[in-house]
């Protein structure tokens, strides 16, 4: 039992406070205290100053929130944006992307690459993302050295991959990856099957039958385009959810990552098995890959999450511009102005990432004995003004500029806007040459 009486690492005194649950709520002048990591008092300013404490930090202007939670993404891609653009999802990932990776993704791509990556989502105000490619290991790596918190998943395909030969093999390196970092406090493994389109179904049995043992996450693109869903009727009689469904994959582990074509049969299976959907409106929107309903499985009880997928479609890892996109295309998407207002769009990039992870007992929004992965956003600039409801203010005016402070399990990860444990000089150098080396090989 934590000692309620002990005093308090660090207190937060910020002019706004959303903790996201419960839905709606903003707390003006109230105070946010950490203790071992954890947020061990909320409570309105006067009271909270009557705490003793080691520091205390004035937020003047500034809105507290949860971190941001990125579900989806590829985060080496970083290295490869703006290779293959205004392309649609097949041709840019077989005639484009996948040539490229076999050429340059190796270990050093990977490392440079994810570090590019969690720099980024770092300042943008993200505490925590999940990654689905190549080489999970060295990845993990930079998670552990950068204190953000991350699922990784094991990449599951039918062909070979940089770093393994086979599904095998990367399933067989993807359970040491689990043994080792079974009890790492900020990364959690599960599995990342890459498609319907790319993975059989002995594979699909292998990964359900692991994740079970496991207890571990499905991450998997479902439903990204049309074609995909032809192409399942044709090979299989049947659509690619109802494949996954049929294969036992479903329930509250799957994260179904993209579902632009959603018939009610598809949301029924959804509902019945408590699965996550990842929404990804700009790597959507880019590839003209489709629309996802997302007021229609929100309104059914679906939970809802968002990512930016990778730099490679998007181009950025912006979380705020794309829960921002998000709000703004459900509305034209449920032709209606009232479809995923900024307050739900602000749960779907925090308690709903944290959800869609199987992380949402420990982070996702701030209440008592939950970790402490913050985010400060300065809303005093010229853009912001005149603050009515600072969600509104984020959601529909805010940008990644507004980032200026952030903690990862009441670790500060980024202290006025400049990174505390990344060097970002080293990290633009890096992704400079890689950029040099890949224009002077490749022919785009
Ligand atoms: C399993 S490793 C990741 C694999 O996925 C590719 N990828 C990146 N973005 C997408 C997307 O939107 N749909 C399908 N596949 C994607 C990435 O290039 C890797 O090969
Ligand atoms: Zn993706």
């Amino acid at each position: 039992m934590p000692d309620l009486r002990a005093p308090l690492d660090l207190l937060l005194l910020p002019t706004w406070l959303v903790p996201v649950e419960p839905a709606g709520v903003v707390l003006r002048e109230h105070g946010l205290g950490i203790r071992d990591g954890r947020i061990a008092l909320i409570a309105p300013r006067a009271e909270a100053l009557k705490h003793p404490v080691r520091e205390v930090r004035e937020l003047p202007g500034h809105l507290l929130t949860p971190g941001l939670i990125n579900a989806h993404g590829h985060a080496a891609m970083t290295l490869f944006r703006g290779l293959a653009d205004d392309l649609p999802l097949m041709s840019w990932l077989q005639d484009h992307i996948w040539p490229a990776e076999a050429k340059w993704v190796n270990e050093d791509f990977v490392r440079d690459g994810t570090e590019l990556a969690i720099a980024e989502q770092l300042k943008g105000g993200i505490t925590c993302f999940s990654d689905m490619y190549f080489f999970p290991e060295v990845a993990s790596e930079l998670v552990h050295k950068s204190g953000i918190r991350a699922q990784m998943t094991i990449p599951v395909l039918d062909f070979p991959t940089p770093g393994a030969r086979d599904a095998d093999e990367a399933l067989r390196k993807g359970l040491k990856l689990f043994d080792e970092l079974k009890l790492h406090p900020r990364i959690k493994i599960a599995f990342g099957p890459h498609a319907p389109y790319s993975v059989s179904d002995d594979k699909l049995e292998n990964v359900r039958m692991l994740a079970e043992e496991l207890d571990a996450g499905i991450h998997m693109h479902v439903h990204e385009t049309a074609f995909e869903v032809q192409q399942s009727l044709e090979l299989h009689g049947m659509r690619p959810l109802q494949r996954l469904a049929g294969l036992g994959l479903l329930g509250p582990r799957f994260q179904a990552v993209h579902m632009t074509q959603i018939s009610d049969e598809d949301i029924a299976l959804l509902v019945e098995s408590n699965s996550s959907v990842i929404h990804c409106p700009e790597s959507n929107l880019k590839l003209a890959s489709g629309f996802c309903p997302v007021e229609k499985l929100w309104q059914a009880g679906v939970n809802v999450a968002i990512g930016t997928d990778g730099a490679a479609s998007n181009n950025n890892l912006d979380l705020l511009g794309e829960t921002r996109t998000a709000a703004l295309l459900a509305k034209a998407v449920a032709g209606s102005a009232t479809a995923l207002d900024a307050h739900s769009a602000l749960r779907m990039a925090t308690l709903n990432g944290a959800r869609a992870l199987g992380l949402d007992e420990q982070t996702g929004s701030l209440e008592l004995g939950k970790l402490a992965d913050l985010v400060a956003f300065d809303l005093s600039g010229l853009a912001q003004q005149p603050v009515y409801d600072p969600v509104s203010q984020l959601i529909y005016a805010g940008s990644r500029s507004c980032v200026q402070h952030l903690w990862v399990g009441g670790k500060q990860l980024l202290d006025q806007g400049r990174l505390t444990r990344l060097d970002e000089d080293h990290i633009i150098a890096n992704a400079r040459a890689w950029g040099a080396r890949i224009a002077d090989k490749h022919s785009i």
